[in-house]
């Protein structure tokens, strides 16, 4: 019996088909359209690690998006900075999304979404490094539209509530800002409705991707990716494919998942493999 395409499931438990597992299946899902890849950075190309820095992309990864990007379009929607995150994979001619899609670069792309922001974000940055003294492990990442404040290495659990009390104690002081969550991360951002999934659709919009012959697929791991989840789902059965990097399984809006960047890492080779038999 030929293998069945699984029907996307919604943000539920249940177990998300693998991709990788079932390439099959995800392939005869893409049919005759092209892909238009999107990938998360931390969690789903590299391991998350002890510290930002520490996030370095291997070279087969690398070498395997620089080859799927000659096969279909391809871009990177990053928490991190712009220039971080396009720093680490390294590839010139991707188009970055950074600070969670209000910074976007490509070929012949260039938006920064609430610059009128900065001011409050410089306020927050300051207000959380004075909060914030004393408190061991704890790590400020400024991004130019984003600040984040990470606990990986902050004792639980006085420690780990103490940060979260100071941030959202900032985040009150400044309602221009809003908080967001992650893997042992608080952050704080502009309060617009705007985040990564509103980023994909307009990417698509504006790289003439948004029609049915091309089949947009998101790669992530963390909340702030559920946001690309749950706008390509919102297309339409069959308009766009979610997979979750995730062990266990957790609720998602992916209709797919992947264990973690490693089987990231093989999907997006057999991808491209797929992609350049024709
Ligand atoms: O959207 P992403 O590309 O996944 O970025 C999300 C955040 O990733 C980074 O933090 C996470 O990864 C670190 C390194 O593995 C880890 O130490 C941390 O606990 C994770 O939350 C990055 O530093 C943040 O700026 C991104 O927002």
């Amino acid at each position: 019996m030929a293998d069945q395409p699984p029907q996307p499931s919604s943000a539920s438990t249940d177990a998300k088909p693998s991709a990788l597992a079932r390439f099959d299946a995800f392939a005869a899902m893409l049919g005759d359209r092209r892909p238009a890849v999107f990938l998360d950075y931390d969690g789903t190309l590299t391991p998350i690690v002890e510290r930002p820095d520490l996030a370095i992309l291997d070279e087969s990864v690398r070498s395997v998006i620089r080859r799927l990007a000659g096969l279909c379009p391809v871009a990177v929607v990053s928490g991190r900075d712009l220039e971080d995150v396009a720093r680490h994979v390294g590839i010139g001619e991707l188009i970055y999304a950074g600070s969670h899609g209000f910074d976007i670069r490509g070929p012949g792309l260039r938006t920064q979404i609430g610059e009128e922001y900065l001011g409050d974000l410089d306020a927050a940055e300051a207000a959380l490094s004075r909060r914030l003294d004393g408190i061991a492990g704890v790590l400020v990442e400024r991004k130019r539209f984003a600040i984040a404040v990470h606990t990986r290495r902050v004792a639980a659990p006085e420690g780990k509530a103490a940060v979260a009390e100071a941030v959202h104690a900032v985040a009150a002081s400044l309602p221009k800002l809003r908080v967001t969550g992650g893997k042992e991360i608080h952050e704080l951002r502009p309060n617009l409705p705007w985040d990564k999934g509103r980023a994909v659709l307009s990417l698509l919009d504006r790289l003439g991707l948004a029609g049915p012959e091309t089949l947009p697929l998101y790669l992530g791991d963390d909340e702030t990716d559920e946001d690309a989840f749950r706008a390509l789902a919102a297309r339409g059965e069959g308009r766009g494919a979610g997979i979750r990097v995730m062990d266990p399984p957790a609720p998602s809006a992916a209709g797919w998942s992947l264990k973690d960047p490693a089987e990231a890492g093989a999907f997006l080779d057999r991808l491209a493999g797929w992609l350049a038999d024709g």
